[in-house]
């Protein structure tokens, strides 16, 4: 099972992707974001490609969707808090956005 991220990686991840727009939600241990996209079938086609990353990291995101935005959430229900697992799907979910 994932580790909880030690202070100093979290730190570290953190500069790193709040450049990205993630920020931290502390009281939950989580990192969020708002990914837009030109329209509904580009949010869904995203979301489609993602789904099929996140099955075979066996790593879910909390994520809800109104028309062209995806409210995604990430952390580690096991370890009830930020691990790498989270990190690596937020930098995949920035990728697949292009
Ligand atoms: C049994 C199964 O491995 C677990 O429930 C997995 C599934 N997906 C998961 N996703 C997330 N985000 N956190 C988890 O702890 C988690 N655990």
């Amino acid at each position: 099972m994932a580790e909880k991220l030690s202070e100093t990686e979290r730190e570290t991840a953190l500069s790193e992707l709040q450049e990205t727009g993630w920020s931290l939600d502390a009281d939950r241990d989580a990192i969020s974001k708002e990914f837009k996209f030109s329209n509904f079938v580009s949010a869904f086609g995203w979301m489609s490609q993602v789904a099929m990353v996140a099955e075979k990291m066996n790593h879910h995101p909390e994520w809800s969707n109104v028309y062209n935005n995806v409210s995604v959430t990430l952390t580690t229900h096991d370890a009830e808090g930020l691990t790498e697992l989270d990190l690596k799907l937020a930098r995949r979910m920035d990728k697949l956005a292009g």
